[in-house]
């Protein structure tokens, strides 16, 4: 985020004076903005940044404990540098919330500079997980910078102190926020695919129980319950990969319009990616979570990987923006889109929108299981359901008095529309992929999972798919059996469909999930590598336990 920040909010000048610097890593730099009393409320952020034009510097300030800055990575030990964000304060004038950057170690021995306090905010959530990122605490008393730090891209102080806001839209910095929020979706496919790598495999090789048909105990794999459960997972890491590369594309379209000064698909793009990321975060967290569950006992075992890569995975959920208000961020730009599409035609993934009188008459024509298997009957019923929650929450608020304590009372409702316009996205930029000239072996095998997806979403939803009164239950139970056939097809592909996804045993790091299926001895073996078991008698045994052995200190006679 430091670099990307820099690119977004920096001058041409400023860039060239610190990307070089940070690529070659000359400097740390960190991203400095939540502090202890504020996170998400990013205008109620507290530390200074006050001009002094006698000098030509900034004085950055943390007032009271509350504006500790708190949580940036790398903070803790790691930077030189952080990009800090304050409140601009020019001759006594506060102009909201800016980035400095500001030098917080010395280059010569890394100790703090004069003034500044820092350090690492202490042990996180897990085993291992995210406690390897040294995320810290930063204090500045009165700490002058050079008035050139401050970022000057979107707005400028001048020798004088005179505060001049640029022309250029707010919205110029949205490239670098599309980067990283592409990452983070490529990211929770890998990080689902690995989980479910793990719980796939092991669900091949571990057997439970039998029937009078077959000899011997049965894979858990061919249970209905664990295919229903296990299924949609795989599917889903493999939707997540599709939108993920989409997202790429995405990318390179906004810093080609940003560079041609056109402005006009980005509110668009910044709702659909907070969306994204809010979505495949959560579900990606969960679905690791799940996938321990698939694996039984085991599956609890540091040694199955699936605890470390849950811990290591969740904070996903916070970082870069708390998933819920990333959805209400979602939910205003529908509610904007609405209000408009009349007179402006929405676009990109919000162009649906613009059918909205259609999505909300027609209902779902599905009469028979097989009418399912239709990518254009599946789309239109994501896009009716989406369309018609966001217009009804719409109509809600329009009858109201426009008040925020309205808006507040119907946040569930605008978060669940948010919602279902991302599992829209999602279900689309997936069918996209099976048109874009795949081989045709394997997209056969993509289509399967992307059926299955697509029913699983169907499914988990219906409460609101049958809320909107598009489809109806017998529809959704039409929906049920076919996503069976689904898991039907799956199942004898399913090692080969996460072996596709090429992750090394020593990448997955798991007992379980190992490409050789040997589970069991390395289990065993992997226990020998406990320290408890460096000794044969464990170290305390004469202090603790030989004395309760001994002592009889449990016998009914006892006062204890
Ligand atoms: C591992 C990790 C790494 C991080 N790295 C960095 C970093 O490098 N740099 C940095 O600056 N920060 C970093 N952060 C901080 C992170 O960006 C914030 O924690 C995050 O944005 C959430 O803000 P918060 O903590 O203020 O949560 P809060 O906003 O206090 O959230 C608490 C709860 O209140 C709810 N809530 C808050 N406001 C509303 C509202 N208006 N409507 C409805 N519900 C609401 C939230 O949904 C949540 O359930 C990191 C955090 C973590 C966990």
């Amino acid at each position: 985020m430091f670099i990307p920040a820099i690119k977004g909010q920096g001058t041409e000048e400023q860039q060239h004076k610190w990307l070089p610097l940070a690529y070659k890593m000359a400097i740390i730099g960190c991203y400095a903005q939540t502090e202890l009393g504020h996170g998400s409320n990013v205008q109620g952020l507290e530390t200074t940044a006050t001009f002094d034009p006698t000098t030509d510097e900034f004085i950055m300030h943390s007032p009271t404990v509350t504006s500790t800055k708190w949580w940036p990575g790398g903070l803790g030990k790691a930077s030189t540098h952080a990009l800090v964000y304050a409140r601009l304060i020019t001759d006594k004038k506060d102009h909201g919330i800016h980035a400095f950057i500001a030098p917080i170690r010395s280059l010569e021995d890394h100790t703090p500079l004069p003034n500044v306090t820092v350090g690492d905010i202490g042990v996180k959530f897990g085993n291992g997980g995210y406690n390897t990122m040294d995320n810290g605490f930063l204090r500045f008393d009165h700490v002058r910078i050079p008035r050139e730090n401050m970022l000057m891209r979107l707005a400028t102080v001048t020798k004088d102190g005179k505060y001049v806001r640029s022309n250029k839209p707010r919205q110029l910095g949205y490239g670098a926020m599309v980067f990283v929020r592409q990452g983070i979706v490529i990211d929770a496919s890998i990080y689902l695919s690995r989980a479910v790598t793990i719980a796939v495999r092991y669900s091949a090789v571990r057997r439970q129980f039998g029937n009078k048909d077959e000899p011997g105990e049965l894979q858990v794999i061919q249970y209905r319950t664990q295919q229903s459960r296990l299924f949609p997972l795989l599917a889903t890491a493999y939707a997540y990969r599709a939108v993920g590369f989409w997202m790429k594309s995405l990318y390179a379209d906004v810093m080609k319009r940003l560079n041609d000064n056109d402005f006009s698909t980005l509110p668009e793009v910044h709702a659909c990616t907070a969306g994204l990321k809010s979505i495949t975060t959560s579900v990606t967290a969960d679905g690791i979570e799940e996938c321990r569950k698939l694996c039984g006992g085991h599956g609890f075992l540091c040694a199955s990987g699936l605890p470390e890569l849950y811990a290591a995975y969740v904070p996903a959920c916070t970082y870069e923006g708390d998933n819920t208000i990333l959805l209400l961020q979602v939910a205003r730009f529908l509610l904007k889109t609405l209000s408009q599409v009349s007179k402006v035609r929405p676009v990109g993934t919000a162009a649906y929108l613009g059918n909205i009188k259609q999505l909300s008459t027609q209902n779902c024509k599905v009469s028979q299981g097989h009418d399912w298997l239709n990518t254009s009957v599946l789309l239109e019923a994501f896009e009716a359901r989406s369309a018609r929650q966001a217009a009804a929450v719409a109509l809600r608020l329009a009858k109201g008095s426009g008040s925020e304590a309205e808006f507040q009372e119907n946040t569930p409702e605008l978060v669940e529309s948010a919602r279902a316009h991302c599992q829209l996205i999602l279900v689309s930029k997936f069918i996209e992929q099976l048109q874009t000239g795949t081989p045709e072996g394997i997209r056969k095998q993509l289509e399967v999972l992307c059926y299955t997806y697509a029913f699983s979403q169907l499914i988990d939803n219906a409460g609101d798919f049958l809320a909107t009164g598009y489809v109806t239950g017998n529809q959704i139970a039409l929906a049920k059996e076919e996503l069976k056939h689904m898991f039907d097809k799956i199942r004898p592909n399913a090692v080969a469909l996460v072996d596709a996804f090429d992750h090394t045993d020593d990448y997955l790091g798991s007992a379980l999930g190992r490409y050789d299926g040997d589970v069991y001895t390395h289990l065993y073996k992997g226990a020998f590598k406990e320290s408890l078991n460096d000794t044969v008698v464990v170290d305390g045994y004469e202090e603790y336990l030989k004395p309760v052995l001994t002592q009889n200190l449990w016998a009914p006679h006892s006062k204890l």
